[in-house]
């Protein structure tokens, strides 16, 4: 079973000293990490990697890479995130079948295109402004309700969630809560 909670790394939200910051979320009791490097070279991606692995098997927590599923494989991560223009979910499957599978849909098109493609899950975002994507429009907690209904495939709500908006994403639908600065905080 998938955990619940699902913490997002951002080189800037984590600052200086950023295996610090993910041991707090770790020690938070976070067990389900994405690394999410979009400006590394595949090098420095594959031993931010490395290390990523080492810190999260302490706490036993699962790993995802996103979108480099060479490099979920080099570095033994558990799974891969996939962005919307990412490889299809099924393109993975061929390549590794048991590795999870996440998929960041930003709409009920992508949604099921997700599930259809075989991911073992989604995020959806951004449920509420966040400052990590100010030039996208919130979904709001009626299109997660919706969403969350017509597919089959856990739903992660993501995007500007705090803990005091927590519960309200678990009344319309999410089977869990994704974030970055929600677990720095
Ligand atoms: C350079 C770059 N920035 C943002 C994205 C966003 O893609 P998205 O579908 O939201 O997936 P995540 O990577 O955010 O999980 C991107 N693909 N590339
Ligand atoms: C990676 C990502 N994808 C959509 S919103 C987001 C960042 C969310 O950051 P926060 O949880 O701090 O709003
Ligand atoms: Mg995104």
């Amino acid at each position: 079973m998938l955990p619940r909670l699902y913490a997002i790394t951002d080189s800037q939200r984590y600052g200086e000293d950023f295996w610090e910051s993910l041991r707090r979320v770790l020690e938070r009791g976070v067990r389900m990490v994405q690394l999410r490097e979009k400006a590394l070279s595949a090098k420095e991606y594959y031993q931010k990697a490395l290390e990523a692995r080492e810190i999260t098997r302490e706490y036993s927590a699962l790993l995802l890479i996103n979108e480099r599923v060479d490099i979920a494989l080099a570095v033994g991560a558990d799974g891969v995130h996939l962005p919307q223009e990412g490889l299809p979910p099924s393109c993975v499957r061929k390549i590794k079948k048991d590795l999870i599978v996440g998929f960041s849909a930003h709409d009920l098109k992508s949604a099921l295109y997700a599930q259809e493609e075989g991911a073992d899950f989604i995020t959806l975002s951004p449920i509420f402004k966040t400052s990590s994507h100010p030039e996208r429009e919130p979904l709001g907690l009626e299109v997660l309700k919706d969403i969350s209904k017509r597919v089959s495939i856990p739903v992660y709500a993501l995007g500007g969630i705090t803990w005091e908006k927590i519960k309200l994403c678990y009344k319309n639908g999410a089977y869990g809560i994704a974030g970055v600065s929600l677990f720095l905080k």
